[in-house]
Parts: structure tokens; sequence; C-alpha cells
């Protein structure tokens, strides 16, 4: 069974909060959710494997490390999940970006998958899927899906606000994916939103409605 996480690294609770704030404006919004993704891709790249390297330095032979193992991609779900893959690449910067563009009918809060764009070996590498809220986890489940259908076998999960109802549901449709979080919150509303939460991830990133 895939784990859940929820990252409880001060800065990220402090950055969290101040995005949380319905004052808080877009540009703002979007820079700390930025700085919020590079601090999580910290904790999630904890168990990246190592090799050994000897490195020939001015002074003599380090036997060093390097990473090792599958290269990574990281695949937003759009709209909101293209908020935390700057902030990812930072830490990253050879990864590659694929795109799952996802939106949830309104009423019946059922996924709707619009664009699917992954690089070509995708199958072979390590997949972060970034999406900053996992509401009912119709989204991550169907991106995930997605995934799954193109031979992707190495996936986690990263996102800002969880709902316990998302949770459960991705954990059962998706047992071998790692969920990290930044905070697990109460419940949904009646719309499919976060409560507490933090509004429409997507319209507060790109300042739409
Ligand atoms: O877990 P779920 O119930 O599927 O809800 C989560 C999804 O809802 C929001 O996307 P939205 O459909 O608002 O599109 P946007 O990202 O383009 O704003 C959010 O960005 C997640 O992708
Ligand atoms: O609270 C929520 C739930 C789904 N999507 C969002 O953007 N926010
Ligand atoms: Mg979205």
């Amino acid at each position: 069974m895939g784990k859940f996480q929820v990252m409880d690294h001060p800065l990220i609770q402090h950055k969290l909060s101040l995005i949380r704030d319905k004052n808080c404006g877009t540009k703002e919004f979007r820079e700390i959710v930025d700085e919020i993704a590079t601090l999580m891709a910290f904790e999630v790249s904890r168990d990246m494997p190592l090799e050994d390297v000897d490195i020939e330095t001015p002074e003599g032979i380090a036997h060093a490390k390097q990473i090792s193992g599958k290269k990574v991609a990281i695949v937003p779900i759009l709209r909101a999940g293209i908020g935390m893959v700057d902030g990812i690449l930072d830490l990253i910067p050879a990864a590659k970006v694929g795109h799952i563009g996802m939106y949830r009918d309104e009423k019946t809060l059922e996924p709707h998958e619009y664009f699917v764009k992954l690089p070509s070996d995708i199958d072979q590498r390590q997949i972060f899927v970034v999406d900053p809220m996992l509401a009912t986890g119709g989204s991550s489940i169907m991106a995930i899906d997605a995934l799954k259908k193109r031979g992707a076998s190495n996936i986690k999960f990263v996102c800002l606000v969880a709902a316990p109802e998302g949770v459960k549901a991705l954990e059962k449709a998706h047992p071998d994916v790692d969920i990290y979080a930044a905070a697990l919150d109460e419940k949904l509303n009646d719309k499919g939103y976060i409560v507490p939460g933090l509004g429409d991830a997507g319209d507060r990133l790109f300042g739409t409605k």
C-alpha cells in the first residue's frame, strides 16, 4: 500500500497558511505555490537512489555519490498543477515534463480529460504527478489511469491540500502510488470544494473568475 504523508516542515506550513488567505492576491499566490513546490520536492526526492562514483578533485580522488536509477518526469494536471512545475524543476532541472489536461464538471464533479502529452520514455521514468488539490480524487485517479495506460509504473502524487475523501479514493484506485500533501483538511462541501481549503487553485493561480 502506498504511503500517505503530510509534510509538516515549518516553512511549508507557514507558506500554505499565506496562500489559504482569501486576501492573498494572484501574484503572491503564484510565487508562494512555487516556493512550496520546491520545499515539497526536497522531501519527496529524499528516497532517490544513489550510486558510487570516483571523482577526481584538484587534491585527489573522491569516492563520491551520484543520483542513479530512473530519470524523472513531472506531470502536472492542468491547469493548477502547472503552478507547481517550476518550483520542482529548480531542484531537478533535468526532469522532463508531461502534461495532462483535466477539468471537473461543476455539477457532477466528474473529471474530463482534454489533453495528454508525455515524454516518449514515460514508462522508464520516476513520475511526480502534481496538482495543488486532492478533493474527490477524480482528477488524480483519471490522470494516473492515463499514465498507467501508457506504461508508467513508478508514480508519486504530490498535492498541497488533500481531503480525506480524495485520499481514500486515490489509495483505493491506485494503492501503489505514494501520496504527499502539505495539509490534510476537514472535508468537501456540497460543491466538491475542500473545506477550509484555499478555494479554486486554478482560478487563484491564473486570476480567472
Ligand atoms: O479531486 P477532484 O475532485 O478531481 O478535484 C481536484 C481538481 O479540481 C481542480 O481542478 P479544476 O477542475 O478546477 O480545473 P483547473 O485546475 O483548471 O482549475 C484542481 O485543480 C484539481 O485538479
Ligand atoms: O477545493 C478545491 C477542490 C477542487 N479543486 C480546487 O481547485 N479546489
Ligand atoms: Mg485542476
